[in-house]
């Protein structure tokens, strides 16, 4: 194996590529259900939600569209660093919209309640979470999740948009990584 080849960085696949692709299909269906005849914007988080916005946003059959919004707190370490930047900002006017903030992962909270304030503040009908994974035990701050997808421990994972320093987001699958990767 050439050092390119991440095979040999994975400890464990926690989700697979197939598990992910089902709970969406149910989470997808709930959307539809209670946007049925609503305006519906996705918002989603980069860089993080790149792959659940596409895997989520491409099961709906609610009319919606996709605007995207880039805040960091986690820079290049494994740790939030509890203040959140805003990298990029919103295109769209969100008066009077149903907003549904499209994320990865709910680890310490601290990320989207900031958003969900932030974004609470420009006037729009609604603001609601769908996040593919959830750590409960990491959370610092309670967040109103409406649509989550896993509970999962609270260790550092990688792989469908997370990543360690930048590697690792374009895995299909959710995995811990080899010791030999952090030294
Ligand atoms: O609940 P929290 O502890 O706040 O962590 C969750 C956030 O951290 C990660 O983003 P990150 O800031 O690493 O940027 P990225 O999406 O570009 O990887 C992840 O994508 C979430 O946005
Ligand atoms: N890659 C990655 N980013 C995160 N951001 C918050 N929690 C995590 C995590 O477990 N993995
Ligand atoms: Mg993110």
């Amino acid at each position: 194996m050439d050092h390119s080849d991440v095979a040999g960085d994975i400890a464990n696949i926690l989700l697979t590529e197939e598990q992910i692709g089902a709970k969406l299909d149910e989470m997808a269906a709930q959307i539809d259900k209670d946007y049925e005849g609503k305006d519906l914007l996705l918002v989603g988080v980069l860089k993080g939600a790149v792959m659940v916005m596409a895997d989520l946003s491409r099961r709906l059959h609610t009319k919606a569209e996709m605007d995207w919004m880039a805040v960091s707190s986690y820079g290049s370490g494994t740790k939030s660093s509890g203040v959140v930047r805003i990298l990029k900002d919103l295109d769209t006017d969100l008066t009077g919209r149903n907003v549904l903030i499209v994320e990865d992962i709910i680890d310490s909270g601290l990320t989207l309640s900031w958003l969900v304030a932030n974004l609470r503040s420009r006037g729009p009908e609604s603001v609601e979470i769908a996040a593919a994974l959830r750590k409960p035990d990491a959370a610092k701050v309670e967040v109103d999740v409406k649509y989550v997808g896993f509970d999962i421990p609270t260790e550092f994972v990688v792989g469908y948009g997370l990543d360690f320093a930048e590697k690792y987001r374009n895995l299909p699958f959710v995995a811990t990584l080899a010791p030999h990767v952090y030294s």
